[in-house]
C-alpha cells in the first residue's frame, strides 16, 4: 500500500511536469505567432509539421512509445498551437516580479490569456520553479520591452533593489496589487517615476486560492489618464478577470468594510476562543457545529497573517471608525442580549 502512495505522488509529479511543459510549449508557439503576424506569414507550417511527426516518431521509439500514443498527443498540440496563434488578439509582455501565491496566481492567468509571461524574483531557485509552474519563462538578461511589470511582493520588500531587478525592461507600466493604496501607493509611484515607469495601482479582489476567470480586480484612476486606465483594464480583462475601475478614496472605503472590519472581528473572535476555552477548560472542538469550525478557520488564516491585517489597518485612512463601530455594535450586543 505505502509503494501505491509513493508511486501515485511520482505521478503527480510527473503530470504537473507535464502541464507546465505543455503550457511552457504555448507560450513559444504563441510567440512563433506573434513573429509570423508581424512578417505576415500563415500560421500553419505544414513542412515544420512534417518534420514534428518525424522527430515525435523518433524520439518516441528511443523512449519506447508506440507511435498511436505519441502521435496523437502531438496532433493535439498542433490543433490548439494553431488555434491560440491565429486568435491571439494583443498579447502583451509581461513580468511577474516576485515569486509568491498571489505571483503564481495572477501569472497563470495572463499565462493562459496568451500573454508573453517572464517571472522575476530575488530568489533565482524559487523564480525558476515558479517559471516551471506557470509554463512562463525566466526573465532574460537581455534588453526586454514589456507592457506591465506586475509587482507581487510584500509593502515590506519593496525598495529599490526590488525595482533593480527589472532595470533591463523598458516601457509600459508597473503595477502593484496591495490591498492598502495609500501609502504603498506613493512609495509605488515614487519608485516607478525614479525608473522611468508609469504606474498603474491594480487590486485583485479575491484570495490567493480563489484566483479565476470571472473575479474582480479594482483599476484605480487617481491621476492617470482615461487611456493608460482603459489599457490596464482590457489587458485584465483579457485574463477573464472583471476590471473595475474607482478612486482611491472609494478602494479604500472599500476595504474598511470587506478587510479592516473583517479581520477586526475575525482576530478579536479568535484571540477570544482561545482565551474562554483555555479559562473555561473546555475541549470545545468535541462538541461544535461544522459552521463555528468554519468561521474558526477563517480567523485562523487571517491570524496566521496577522501582520498583513495590520499593515492594512494602519494605513487605511477608515480604521478608526471602523474599530468605533465594531466596538460599539459589540457592545449594543452585549447589552441588550445580557445586562
Ligand atoms: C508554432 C508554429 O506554428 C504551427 C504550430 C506548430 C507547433 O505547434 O509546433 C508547428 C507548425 C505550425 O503549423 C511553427 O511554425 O513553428
Amino acid at each position: 500500500m505505502e509503494d501505491l502512495v509513493e508511486l501515485r505522488k511520482e505521478i503527480d509529479e510527473v503530470d504537473a511536469s507535464i502541464i507546465g511543459l505543455v503550457a511552457k510549449r504555448f507560450t513559444i508557439t504563441n510567440e512563433i505567432g506573434n513573429i509570423k503576424r508581424a512578417s505576415g506569414l500563415n500560421v500553419h507550417d505544414p513542412e515544420r509539421e512534417a518534420y514534428l511527426l518525424k522527430r515525435w516518431a523518433g524520439l518516441g521509439k528511443k523512449y519506447g512509445l508506440e507511435k498511436d500514443i505519441s502521435i496523437p498527443i502531438l496532433e493535439h498540440l498542433l490543433k490548439f498551437s494553431k488555434a491560440k496563434e491565429a486568435e491571439q488578439i494583443d498579447p502583451k509582455n509581461i513580468v511577474v516580479l516576485g515569486t509568491g501565491s498571489m505571483a503564481a496566481a495572477l501569472g497563470m492567468l495572463a499565462r493562459s490569456a496568451g500573454h508573453n509571461v517572464y517571472v522575476k524574483g530575488r530568489n533565482r531557485e524559487k523564480e525558476k520553479k515558479l517559471a516551471e509552474l506557470i509554463g512562463a519563462n525566466v526573465l532574460p538578461a537581455r534588453e526586454i520591452n514589456t507592457d506591465y511589470i506586475i509587482l507581487c511582493v510584500p509593502p515590506t520588500a519593496f525598495t529599490k533593489e526590488t525595482i533593480k531587478l527589472v532595470s533591463n525592461c523598458h516601457g509600459g507600466a508597473l503595477m502593484d496589487i496591495s490591498s492598502s493604496k495609500t501609502e504603498y501607493f506613493k512609495k509605488a509611484i515614487k519608485f516607478a517615476s525614479e525608473s522611468g515607469m508609469k504606474m498603474i495601482s491594480t487590486h485583485p479582489l479575491f484570495g490567493l486560492e480563489d484566483a479565476k476567470r470571472g473575479s474582480g480586480i479594482a483599476i484605480i484612476t487617481d491621476g492617470k489618464t482615461a487611456k493608460d486606465v482603459e489599457d490596464a483594464a482590457s489587458f485584465w480583462t483579457s485574463t477573464g478577470l472583471v476590471a473595475i475601475k474607482m478612486s482611491m478614496d472609494e478602494h479604500e472605503k472599500a476595504m474598511a468594510v470587506s478587510q479592516v472590519l473583517r479581520h477586526a472581528y475575525a482576530l478579536g473572535f479568535y484571540d477570544s476562543v482561545s482565551e474562554l476555552s483555555n479559562m473555561l477548560k473546555v475541549d470545545y472542538e468535541k462538541a461544535c457545529t461544522a459552521k463555528f469550525m468554519q468561521m474558526l478557520e477563517n480567523a485562523k488564516a487571517i491570524k496566521s497573517e496577522e501582520w498583513v491585517a495590520a499593515e492594512i489597518a494602519k494605513s487605511n485612512p477608515y480604521s478608526k471608525l471602523v474599530y468605533e463601530i465594531a466596538e460599539r455594535n459589540l457592545r449594543k450586543h452585549a447589552s441588550s442580549l445580557i445586562f
